[in-house]
Order: C-alpha cells, then structure tokens, then sequence
C-alpha cells in the first residue's frame, strides 16, 4: 500500500474554499484530489505524509470562519482498478490529436496518437489538468530524434507520448517502485522498446549526459529543490516542461530556473493549474 486517502470536510462548504485547500495541500505533497459533496478526497503517498504537518496546515487555514476536518483511510490496491473503470477513468482525447484509453475500454475515440494505460491509481490517464497540459505541450513540441526525460513519470503516460511523437531514447524516473511497474506494464502494452524506467529521484541524474527535453510534472517543493540537479543535465537549447503546482507558483518557479540558466517561454493554465515551458541558454549558471 503506497498511498493514503484523506476525505477532508469543509464547513461550510465553497469551492474557493475547496480550491485553497487543494492548493495548500499540494503544497505539502497531496497529488490528486477529487471533489465531493462537502469537500474533497485527495492522495498522498504514504512516505511523504506527516500528520502534524497535516494538522498545522488545517489549523491555519486562512479563510476565517471555515473549519476543516478530514479522515485518512489506506485504499486497497485490489480496489483501485475496479473504482477507476466504475467512475473515474473515461476514455480522454486531448487535442483532438491522442486518445487516452484503458485494455478495459471497448468503445473509444480514434486519434492519431493512441495510447492504452492501465492506471490503478489516481494519476497518469491524462485526466488531470497538469498531465493534460503537459500532453499538449508534447504535442507542439518537436520531439523527433531528441533523447527526453521524464521525471516522475507515474504510469509514463508522457514517456510513452514523446516515444510515439519521435523522442529517442526516453529515460522515465520515478521515485515509487509501483509507478516503476505500473509504467514497465504500461510501455509494453504500447509496444514502445526505447524507455527506460528507472526508480529514485534526481540524484539519479548525476554525471548524465544533457538530455535534449525534460519533463517534470511533480510538485512546486519537489521542482524548487530538483530544479539544479535537471539543470546540470541540459545543454543549451534544452527544452524543460514542468507541471503540478498552480498560478500563483509561475514565479517562484521562472525565478529559479532563470537563476539557473534558463529562459522561460510559455505557460499554460487549466484550472488554475499551470504548466510552464523553459529553454536553457547559459548552462552552469549558479542556482
Ligand atoms: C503528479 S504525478 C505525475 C505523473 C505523470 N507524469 C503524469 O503527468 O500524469 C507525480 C509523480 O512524481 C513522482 N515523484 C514524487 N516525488 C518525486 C521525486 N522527488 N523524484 C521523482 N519522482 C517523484 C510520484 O511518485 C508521482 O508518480
């Protein structure tokens, strides 16, 4: 068991208050989340979970007169396949160009690029607003030939995009061996031969080649701190595409990877979520 689902209740109920809680809690390490009746359900890997963090983040929340309590339960793994196939996981199309499916879709859209995914868990069928928008990103880009990282790459839905747009080689990282598995499965099931999945973090990267695009949809903390360690590996005109955190981050994020090198292009935003892309200029620059 990897992940815990916390039920939070807000009382009384809003959708800005709803919104400023996913934003905090994405702050400490929450990566997905479902709106319900009188709140929200959102997931959390269980190594990266702390209760009085939870507790402090709950306690200050900042709209006066709104009280959040929540609940923790530990999903079952068992159920997780079954839950997605009954009411989250629908055939998506993303730009009219790539259907996302799974083996147990039987009736879905036809697009350029098709990709099957067995999800199992809450992240990685492009449904969610920073998979969608890096997905678009992707689609734009030209990928041909370019070797690509993927850093937390979840079920290496985008590892498996940029293969299918050209990329070679693709490395996918992620730092949850489940997601390690999930996406072995995953690339198999789309015949794709030139990923490579690796599980850790960024100190894998030390003393690796640049790549030619990076991809990183994690979360604001995590991008901050590993920000350096993807910049050591890219040469000038590397391309960078990171995602998972909101809006209001774009500039924490364009600070540091300018402070590194970089030169920021473009955002996108669905939702509030943003999705930034970054050119390296000077590489070596101090962080
Ligand atoms: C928001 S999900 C993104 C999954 C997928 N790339 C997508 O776009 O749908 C973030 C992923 O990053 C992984 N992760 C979290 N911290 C990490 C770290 N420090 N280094 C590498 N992967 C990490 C998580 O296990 C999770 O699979």
């Amino acid at each position: 068991m990897k992940y815990f689902e916390v039920t939070f209740n807000v009382q009384p109920y809003s959708e800005t208050a709803t919104d400023v809680l996913s934003a905090l809690a994405a702050d400490i390490g929450f990566e997905s989340f479902v709106e319900c009746e009188k709140g929200m359900k959102a997931y959390i890997q269980q190594a990266l979970f702390d209760e009085d963090t939870l507790k402090q983040t709950v306690g200050n929340f900042p709209i006066p007169g709104t009280a959040i309590t929540y609940t923790i339960d530990e999903p079952e793994d068992k159920d997780w396949n079954e839950e997605w196939e009954k009411n989250f996981f629908q055939p998506i199309v993303i730009s009219d160009r790539c259907v996302i499916h799974s083996t147990f879709h039987k009736d879905y859209p036809k697009a350029e690029y098709d990709i099957v995914i067995n999800p199992q868990m809450a992240f990685g069928t492009g449904h969610h607003e920073t998979t969608s928008s890096i997905i678009a990103e992707l689609l734009d880009a030209d990928l041909s030939g370019k070797s690509v990282l993927d850093m937390g790459c979840g079920t290496s839905i985008l590892a498996i995009l940029a293969s299918m747009r050209g990329a070679d080689p693709v490395t996918a990282i992620d730092i949850d061996d489940w997601c390690v598995n999930n996406s072995r499965d995953n690339i198999a099931l789309n015949r794709i031969s030139n990923i490579t999945v690796e599980l850790g973090d960024a100190s894998l990267l030390k003393g690796r080649k640049p790549f030619d695009v990076i991809i990183a949809n994690i979360n604001r903390n995590i991008l901050l701190n590993d920000l350096p360690a993807y910049a050591a590996c890219m040469h000038p005109g590397s391309e960078i595409y990171m995602s998972g955190f909101y809006v209001e981050d774009i500039p924490a994020i364009r600070e540091k990877g300018e402070s590194l090198g970089m030169e920021f292009v473009h955002h996108r935003e669905k939702r509030n979520w943003a999705a930034v892309k970054l050119v390296m200029k000077n590489p070596g620059s101090a962080g």
